[in-house]
């Protein structure tokens, strides 16, 4: 049988906008986007179709205790928190105090403002000081300077409850990934990372390659 052809770049993000056009950003995310693009920020929070999956993901794993690494302006952030239980925790690890800050207030105004603890500071450390804690996590998003994406992934692995959910995001680096020429820390760290969540033993996982890529993975009980 023969295979069906894979869309052009043209198609792909045609099938995108075809996917947000089902299902439109609601008003308080595109504030945030918003937000984002007039403070001067980078505008690189998680893709619309990405954010929905996110809390449905985290919805489905029935996790009370989240944990996200890089939270920007705070729109991956609502819609994790958006996943949990009432009462369920989401702890949210940021470099820059500024981007917390405004994270927090978009949490607050998405009425998750008690729902949620920032901690300051690079994240290997955060995650070393989580670690000390005994702290435990049913769900994970990954999604902050590349270069240590393998350690995130190796801390996340540690931190998980039996069958956490991690999720990783922008596996392609807009191309840079699956191109020969391109070999900086970023795309190195990158291509490890993706190695490690399709044949490490110690999980379960798979690679959504639209937009600029997202990697799933179950942590094995
Ligand atoms: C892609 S943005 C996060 C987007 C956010 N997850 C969203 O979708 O709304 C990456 C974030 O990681 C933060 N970051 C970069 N290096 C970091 C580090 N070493 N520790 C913690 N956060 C870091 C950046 O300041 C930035 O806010």
């Amino acid at each position: 049988m023969t295979q069906p052809s894979s869309p052009s770049p043209e198609e792909f993000a045609a099938q995108e906008r075809y996917s947000e056009e089902r299902y439109p950003e609601d008003g308080l995310l595109r504030s945030v986007r918003q937000a984002i693009a007039e403070a001067g920020m980078p505008e690189v929070s998680v893709a619309p179709g990405y954010g929905r999956l996110l809390t449905m993901l985290v919805r489905l794993s029935g996790t009370r205790q989240a944990l996200e690494i890089g939270a920007l302006g705070g729109y991956s952030g609502i819609c994790l928190a958006r996943g949990l239980p009432a009462g369920g925790r989401l702890t949210s690890l940021e470099l820059k105090p500024e981007y917390a800050a405004m994270a927090r207030t978009h949490l607050e105004a998405a009425g998750f403002g008690a729902a949620v603890d920032y901690r300051i500071g690079p994240a290997l450390e955060s995650l070393k000081q989580l670690e000390a804690e005994g702290r435990r996590f049913g769900f994970f998003f990954i999604d902050a300077d590349k270069e240590n994406y393998p350690d995130y992934l190796e801390a996340a692995i540690r931190l998980a409850e039996p069958g956490a959910v991690i999720a990783g995001d922008n596996l392609f680096l807009r191309g840079r990934t699956l191109n020969p020429a391109k070999n900086g820390p970023a795309v190195q760290a990158m291509r490890r990372f993706n190695e490690t969540i399709a044949g490490d033993p110690r999980l379960e996982s798979t690679i959504l390659p639209a937009y600029d890529g997202l990697a799933l993975a179950i942590v094995r009980g």
